[in-house]
């Protein structure tokens, strides 16, 4: 068994990681931290998990976090930079749940984040083209952003084979569980039921950079990304609808084709028979991404469809996936491949 830490334990991500934590066969949880929930049990904050009511929640400080095999740090931007560079063990496998280590470009950090970089870590995305192979030596790991992993997976397939032009559009609807826990006066219930809106719109949302990185580097030339999120009301779940002009002469089966041979090995990411459609409901509480993917041959654009769990694929089962991959173990270990439904 490999003692692993949680911190951010009581937030939404710390806790969806706790829950799959529990059912992993190799992996067991050692702390739990937070910041103003250290003191008070974690049931307070995480009643759907009953095994660990009665654990008391630790501050969240270098001398806690000591001694485990695998860290999770699941808090907000900057402040996971700001503990991981107290934790001076090489041998740990460190991971970020947040955003601090995604970026490999320091100006698109001070642009959509501001303030200091903290650096680039190997990024948790085995699906991604050759990062299998950099994820078995990883020590360190940066989660994807949930969007960012929705977006890249719907159309990574198509970049790699040059299907597609550099030029993509991304409306995407996400749960609120992806603001985190903390009160927001938009978030509220009577704020969110009964209505779909957009924000962060206009190319400012701070996932754009992510996506224009993973699917520059998959197609190898510069890829611009428009992307309009949406809230939409629920609790989690993603559904992305990515388009990007056809390069000349593509057929649908061409396209079908590329995606059902990119994707045949991949455990998580299931693309649908042809005419099914994804919805988030088929994803939730699963570790899978389900994908779509036609040729709208009046526009000339491919059009991609895809649903995950934020906090599932998007978050903590996609962390976990990475950390297999890490420890040597297998890739899919402990995590769910079936949904919650209705
Ligand atoms: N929610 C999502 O869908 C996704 C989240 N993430 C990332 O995961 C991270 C956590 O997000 P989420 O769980 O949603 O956020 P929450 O707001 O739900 O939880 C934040 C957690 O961080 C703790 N915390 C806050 N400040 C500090 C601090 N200074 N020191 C130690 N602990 C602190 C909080 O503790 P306390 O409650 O005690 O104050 C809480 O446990 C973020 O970086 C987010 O970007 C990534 C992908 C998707
Ligand atoms: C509804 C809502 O606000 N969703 C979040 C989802 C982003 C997220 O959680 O990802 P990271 O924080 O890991 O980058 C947002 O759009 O910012």
């Amino acid at each position: 068994m490999q003692r692993v830490a949680i911190a951010g334990a009581s937030g939404y991500a710390g806790g969806e990681l706790a829950r799959l934590l529990l059912m992993h066969p190799e992996l067991e949880i050692g702390a739990l931290t937070a910041a103003s929930s250290a003191g008070s049990p974690l049931g307070a904050h995480q009643p759907h998990l009953p095994q660990l009511a009665a654990r008391i929640i630790q501050e969240t400080t270098p001398e806690v976090l000591a001694g485990h095999d695998v860290v999770f740090l699941a808090l907000p931007h900057g402040q996971s930079a700001a503990i991981a560079a107290q934790l001076d063990e090489s041998d740990t496998v460190i991971v970020d749940c947040g955003a601090d280590h995604r970026l490999a470009d320091p100006a698109a950090w001070a642009e959509f984040y501001g303030g200091a970089h903290a650096g680039t870590w190997p990024y948790g995305l085995p699906e991604l083209p050759g990062q299998r192979d950099v994820l078995k030596a990883a020590r360190r790991i940066a989660v994807p952003g949930c969007y960012p992993t929705a977006v890249t997976l719907a159309l990574f397939p198509a970049f790699a084979e040059g299907l597609a032009e550099p030029d993509v559009v991304v409306v995407a609807a996400t749960g609120t569980s992806g603001a985190g826990k903390a009160l927001k006066p938009n978030l509220l219930g009577s704020e969110v039921m009964g209505s779909v809106s957009a924000y962060g719109v206009g190319g400012v949302h701070r996932h754009t950079p992510e996506m224009e990185q993973n699917l520059s580097a998959v197609a190898g030339v510069p890829v611009t990304v428009a992307f309009t999120p949406m809230l939409a009301p629920m609790s989690r779940g993603i559904l992305a609808t990515c388009t990007a002009p056809a390069t000349p002469g593509l057929t649908a089966a061409a396209l079908r084709d590329a995606y059902e041979s990119a994707l045949k090995d991949e455990p998580f990411v299931t693309l649908l028979p042809e005419g099914m459609w994804p919805a988030t409901a088929m994803t939730y509480g699963a570790n899978t991404a389900a994908l779509q993917v036609t040729l709208d041959e009046r526009a000339g654009r491919v059009v991609a469809v895809i649903a995950v769990d934020n906090l599932t694929k998007g978050t903590a089962g996609g962390a976990i996936q990475s950390v297999n991959l890490a420890l040597g173990l297998p890739e899919g270990l402990g995590l769910p491949l079936n949904g919650v439904a209705p």
